[in-house]
């Protein structure tokens, strides 16, 4: 999809999560470094992408608003929005996100980690995911959701686990960057796989 070819190191990154949990600001934060920046109105399914050095080396990240416009979640097989569908099984990594004031966000992110694992599921690809606590800048007593809740469904997940802030900026390029070394990892490992599997081809043949 966004992913250059020409470019062995470019990312896309899909955003999911409920309605209102930051994506926008949060992409507005990590391709403009602004907050208020308005990205309604611009056309996010093709993403938004941003120059990053990671580790030394640069890389072109693309972060994607997979449910922009409000499209439904899909919950089941039957239902799946094909646009959706396509988006999320494209994208190379994802952030599931839910804000730290909300516990319905924060429930939610099972139906959305449900429905990337199934976009990815053909072929079978172990989908590369963070999940992402946003407004973590937002005063303790709005804080319904607690940073141990956020562990623990992280750890059930089997995924990463960040706070941020897009308002701040507090964390959102370290959890892009963070996703950028899973990924190339495992493009080195499949890498390994690949060229092991024609050298055992070629040994067998001798
Ligand atoms: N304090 C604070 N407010 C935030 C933060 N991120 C987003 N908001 C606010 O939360 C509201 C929703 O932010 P959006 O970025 O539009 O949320 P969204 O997830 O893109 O929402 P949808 O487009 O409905 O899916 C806005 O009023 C933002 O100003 C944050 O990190 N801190």
């Amino acid at each position: 999809m966004t992913t250059d070819t020409h470019d062995p190191d470019a990312w896309t990154i899909a955003l999911v999560g409920a309605p209102a949990v930051g994506k926008t600001r949060f992409i507005s934060r990590f391709v403009l470094d602004d907050f208020e920046e308005d990205l309604e109105s611009s056309p996010i399914e093709q993403g938004f992408s941003r120059k990053l050095t990671v580790d030394g080396q640069k890389t072109i990240v693309t972060l994607l608003d997979i449910y922009q416009g409000h499209r439904k979640i899909p919950q089941q097989p039957h239902d799946d929005d094909t646009a959706v569908q396509t988006l999320l099984r494209d994208a190379d990594g994802y952030i599931l996100m839910y804000s730290t004031t909300s516990p319905y966000a924060f429930q939610d992110i099972v139906a959305h980690t449900r429905a990337v694992r199934r976009a990815k599921a053909a072929p079978a690809l172990d989908p590369v995911l963070a999940l992402v606590a946003n407004q973590n800048d937002r005063p303790a007593q709005d804080q319904e959701v607690t940073r141990a809740a956020g562990e623990a469904l992280a750890r059930e997940l089997d995924c990463a686990f960040a706070e941020t802030s897009a308002k701040t900026g507090d964390g959102v390029d370290a959890v892009v960057a963070d996703l950028v070394r899973v990924l190339r990892a495992r493009k080195r490992q499949d890498a390994r796989k690949q060229s092991s599997g024609v050298w055992g081809y070629f040994t067998l043949r001798r």
